[in-house]
């Protein structure tokens, strides 16, 4: 069983503190969707797993085995980003032959297959590829690699619709009969939170929410009714938003309704009704200043 443990991790470029005491436990089979406003560190943490740099202080371990400068460790896990192939001048091919030299676990029967499902064209040289056509060569590194620790930060960049929809079909393939620990890191949140099993959400730097997905979206409710009923019901909880139309109130809270409550907001005639995982992150992660 491969694991994926990260223990008090800060980073610091210069004196900005990038990361902040970041620590959490990650298991094979599962996809994390790791989510964070502009800035908030998600790929400078997805490069220190990915052994890129060197974390300030703190651990990162794969396996028992801390990743920096250490091959073995390495070698499990393959981290896509968006690279820059404007000056790239090699054909697609041969990328891919290149690619392959470094990945132990790397499965060329299903390159192949994805080779012909993004249509690739093997002959090009990368830098005249489409952006989405990069993109798509990209992931198909990543998902053929079979690496443990699959990381793509924000690999669907420049992607049409009907690509990115492969491209998560292919997730969910992989994680059934391939199970690795899988790390989404992304903005298009309320498009992919079906692939995700746990969030983890980043903030300013700091670890905000490591939960599993279900159990987190539990947590934002919608409370719409009378004015008057809707704020006494929400009285005592964290209330993110409120919306008002006429004397028809909308409360979005967030926590946990008891048995009581529930039968209470039923009685009173309060529409209840859950959150997604984008109206939850856009909540939680909102700036004071911010209106949204
Ligand atoms: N090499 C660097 N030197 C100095 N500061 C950096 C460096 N790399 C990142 N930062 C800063 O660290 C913070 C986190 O950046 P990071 O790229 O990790 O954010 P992110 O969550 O991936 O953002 P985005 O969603 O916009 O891609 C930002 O304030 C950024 O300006």
């Amino acid at each position: 069983m491969n694991s994926l443990e990260i223990r008090n991790v800060n980073l610091k470029y210069g004196d900005f503190k990038a990361l902040d005491d970041i620590s959490f436990k990650l298991k094979q089979g599962k996809t994390y969707g790791l989510l964070g406003r502009n800035g908030a560190g998600k790929t400078s943490l997805l490069s220190l797993i990915a052994a890129y740099q060197k974390q300030s202080e703190g651990s990162i371990e794969v396996n028992g085995q801390e990743v920096f400068e250490n091959p073995e460790a390495m070698q499990q896990i393959s981290f896509i980003y968006d690279q820059d192939y404007s000056e790239e001048t090699e054909k697609v091919k041969k990328m891919i032959d290149a690619a392959k030299k470094y990945r132990p676990y790397f499965d060329q029967e299903y390159a192949d297959k994805l080779i012909k499902k993004f249509k690739l064209p093997l002959n090009k040289p990368i830098k005249d590829l489409s952006k989405g056509m990069q993109s798509a060569f990209n992931v198909t590194i990543g998902l053929s690699s079979r690496s443990p620790i699959t990381i793509f930060d924000e690999s669907y960049l420049g992607m049409d619709v009907p690509t990115r929809e492969m491209f998560y079909q292919e997730i969910l393939q992989e994680q059934t009969h391939h199970p690795r620990i899988m790390i989404l890191s992304t903005h298009l949140v309320s498009e992919m939170d079906h692939l995700f099993d746990e969030v983890i959400m980043i903030h300013h730097g700091s670890l905000l929410i490591h939960d599993n997905y279900e159990d987190f979206i539990s947590k934002g409710i919608h409370i719409t009714g009378n004015e008057s009923v809707v704020n006494e019901f929400v009285q005592g909880h964290r209330v993110l938003k409120e919306q008002q139309l006429g004397g028809t109130k909308s409360s979005f809270i967030y926590g946990e309704l008891t048995d009581h409550e529930q039968s209470l907001a039923q009685k009173n005639g309060l529409e209840v009704s859950s959150a997604t995982l984008q109206d939850l992150f856009t909540q939680l992660t909102k700036e004071e200043d911010e209106d949204v």
